[in-house]
């Protein structure tokens, strides 16, 4: 049987992760920086699962490049780089598509499947010929342990949105053992999934492990606090935010708020998470890199705006983050009774 080809674009941690997994069951290309592929071209590529399950694939078992023509003939192109690359990247991925790929996004944030088909629409103006964009949604995090492995820290399966055309793709992932669902609705996974993405700034500018960050009761206030703005403007826009966990979104800002032994023992049940994870915001606050916060708590800002409602304490994280990242390696490590303060709770 044929494999099917699958090139990932912006290949860093998401990107190789799931390369690593599909390359099992499909032709895989991963598009990245020069360091990051010539470190897999040397070692192979290592990805390891949160139950420790570990597959090493061989150099030869995938391709690697730096440049985007590498992803033609690629019925799936995955766009993996952070949003802010998103729309570079996708143009430069554009004369290398043809009119049957299939582009789908892991990425965080609302708006990328827009972002990518607006950054196709110059090289094919007619809505007819351009590739099929589809949403993705990554819900667990991926550490890189350096080199050329990376490993899964949290727990949670990946989505895709449901489409007819869509079907190669979930087989090879799940023959390459990765665990996914198709989905009708991705606009309430991805509302559901920017829910737990505003713990993203807490974590980051507190810099601790996303363990210790969460048994701190002011953090989690804060964080409540961005989701109550949250879940308001989503039911002021009609959009039903998707369960990530067993415990419906509306009651999590209750599970946040509650005392830590109550909050330790209900999670314990739920969220499996590693005592290395971090937040991907803190990994780029920590490279000196610009950071998501204008799609997370800037995009609930920016809703409340449109829909002429404020959203407090979401505006004062992106100004606290906005200073971390000017702040450079001598950026303030806030704890969470310094945020609570700050954000006026
Ligand atoms: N990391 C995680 O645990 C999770 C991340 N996500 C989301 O997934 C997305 C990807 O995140 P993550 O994997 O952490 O990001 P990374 O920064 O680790 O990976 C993206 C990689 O793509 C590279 N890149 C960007 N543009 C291009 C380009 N045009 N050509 C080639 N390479 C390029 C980047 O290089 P450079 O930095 O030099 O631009 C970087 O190496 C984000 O939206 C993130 O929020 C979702 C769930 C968990
Ligand atoms: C930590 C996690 C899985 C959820 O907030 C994430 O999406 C990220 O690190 O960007």
């Amino acid at each position: 049987m044929d494999r099917t080809r699958v090139a990932v674009m912006g290949a860093g941690s998401i990107g190789c992760y799931l390369g690593g997994w599909l390359a099992a069951a499909a032709d895989v290309t991963l598009v990245g920086r020069q360091a990051t592929m010539a470190a897999i071209d040397r070692e192979g590529l290592t990805v390891t699962d949160l139950s420790g399950r570990t597959r090493t694939v061989r150099p030869d078992g995938l391709a690697t490049a730096t440049d985007a023509s590498a992803v033609v003939g690629a019925r799936y192109v995955l766009i993996t780089t952070k949003t802010l690359g998103t729309e570079t990247a996708v143009r430069q991925i554009a004369p290398y598509l043809q009119h049957d790929s299939v582009v789908i996004s892991f990425q965080n944030g609302m708006r990328n499947a827009s972002l990518i088909d607006e950054a196709l629409a110059a090289a094919f103006p007619s809505r007819a010929s351009r590739p099929l964009v589809l949403s993705g949604m990554v819900p667990y995090n991926i550490v890189h342990d350096g080199g050329a492995s990376w490993t899964q820290t949290t727990n949670g399966r990946l989505k895709v949105k449901d489409h007819p055309r869509v079907d190669p793709f979930v087989r090879a992932a799940c023959g390459g053992g990765l665990r996914i669902d198709v989905e009708p609705d991705m606009r309430a996974v991805l509302f559901g999934k920017l829910l737990l993405n505003l713990n993203n700034a807490i974590n980051a500018l507190t810099g601790l492990p996303l363990t210790v960050e969460l048994r701190d009761r002011d953090c989690r206030v804060v964080l409540a606090a961005c989701q109550d703005e949250a879940l308001a403007l989503a039911r002021r826009v009609g959009v039903a935010p998707a369960r990530m966990t067993p415990l419906p979104p509306s009651a999590l800002p209750a599970l946040l708020r509650a005392p830590t032994p109550l909050y330790a023992n209900l999670a314990r049940a739920t969220l499996k998470v590693a005592p290395t994870a971090r937040s991907s915001m803190a990994d780029d606050l920590d490279a000196g890199r610009p950071t998501e916060i204008s799609e997370l708590q800037g995009a609930v800002v920016q809703l409340g705006t449109d829909h002429g409602s404020a959203a407090p304490v979401c505006a004062r994280i992106v100004e606290l983050v906005r200073e971390a990242e000017a702040g450079g390696p001598d950026r303030r490590r806030w704890t969470g009774a310094q945020l609570r303060r700050a954000v006026g709770l």
